[in-house]
């Protein structure tokens, strides 16, 4: 077994940023968001779960580097104070000696720079909007060393334990290390359970279904390409990696992101792929861009490299890749 201390630590991080978004969920107000630079939602549980993450993740690895979405600069404004003081109030009921300077500067710890050798990439709330719909969202935490994410976890709070027994509730955590196999856990039990998950079986018409985003994507492309690999069962839609996650259990048989034809030139982030990456493939699927090639974690934390996400197993995403050909020909 390997990465045994890492595993650890960031299944720890990502449960206690789950139990703190769930709290600020069921207290949050209109005012407890912001909008980023590029008009994209930013809550008061963004910035909390990524202090809470970076504080656990420095505690136990000092000299790591991570690489986050979120930074402090604008809870450092003034007029945000009112903001920061209620992340505040929220991260101490889980780290006590919590005040704003630390939580900033926990934030901050964020702000490391993608490297060849090792880094964290940290998405403290995958999917902010479905967060904010009370719908889909994920905190993510990957390892990468040499450009390869080793260790990820995924807490998916809202996920459906099993969609054919809602008696199991909602609440999910993946977790996956290389060369080891891919993992979930329900989050209702008072023990975590760690059980093995598998892809799609194909006997399975109703699970031979995409998953795809809301929002995000180019929904007429994927509707063509979705049909012409042979899968036929309506699209899942949700929000966040939890969408990596149902791919990872075999609730869908692929995870297709296009590029939005009014946002041509949009790349994606490494924190909204990295870890749902390596549990796909540890649980034996493949996961490429729209071209095939290798989604590249190690050059930046823009995948300038990449463009879409096609995340299958593997005899599906040949079919996905084969029929992006013939579409963009
Ligand atoms: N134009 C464009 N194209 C592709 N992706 C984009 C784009 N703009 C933003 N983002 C990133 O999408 C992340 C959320 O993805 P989702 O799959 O959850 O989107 S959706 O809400 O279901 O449509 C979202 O992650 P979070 O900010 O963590 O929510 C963004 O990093
Ligand atoms: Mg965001
Ligand atoms: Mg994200
Ligand atoms: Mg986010």
């Amino acid at each position: 077994m390997a990465y045994i201390k890492e595993k650890q630590v960031a299944i720890e991080a990502a449960l206690k940023a789950a139990a703190f978004c769930i709290d600020v969920q069921n207290e949050l107000i209109a005012t407890d968001t912001l909008e980023k630079g590029d008009k994209s939602p930013v809550t008061i549980a963004d910035f909390g779960a990524q202090a809470l993450v970076c504080q656990h993740l420095r505690t136990v690895f000092p000299n790591d580097i991570i690489v986050g979405e979120e930074n402090a600069s604008s809870l450092q404004l003034p007029e945000n104070l009112p903001l920061l003081e209620k992340i505040t109030a929220f991260t101490q009921r889980f780290v006590p000696e919590a005040n704003n300077e630390r939580v900033c500067e926990w934030i901050d710890l964020g702000n490391g720079e993608v490297n060849k050798e090792r880094f964290w990439t940290l998405d403290p709330i995958d999917g902010t909007k479905g967060f904010l719909r009370r719908e889909q969202y994920a905190i993510a935490i990957a390892l990468i060393e040499n450009g390869d994410p080793k260790v990820g976890v995924l807490a998916c709070p809202m996920l459906p334990v099993d969609y054919d027994d809602p008696k199991r509730g909602v609440g999910c955590l993946f977790v996956a290390v290389r060369g080891e196999g891919a993992l979930m856990a329900s989050l209702n039990s008072h023990r975590l359970q760690l059980k093995p998950i598998h892809l799609v079986d194909g006997r399975d018409p109703k699970r031979l279904r995409c998953a795809e985003s809301i929002e995000h994507g180019d929904h007429e492309l994927q509707k063509k390409v979705i049909k012409e690999a042979g899968l036929h069962a309506d699209s899942l839609k949700l929000d966040s990696q939890a969408k990596y996650g149902v791919v990872a259990r075999g609730d869908a048989a692929l995870y297709l992101r296009l590029p939005s034809p009014t946002q041509p030139d949009y790349r994606e982030k490494i924190w909204d792929h990295a870890a749902g990456v390596l549990l796909v493939e540890e649980a034996g699927g493949k996961a490429s861009d729209m071209l095939g090639q290798r989604l590249q974690f190690a050059s930046d934390q823009t995948m300038k490299h990449n463009q879409g996400v096609v995340v299958s197993t593997p005899v599906y995403h040949r079919a996905v890749i084969d029929a992006l050909r013939y579409f963009l020909a």
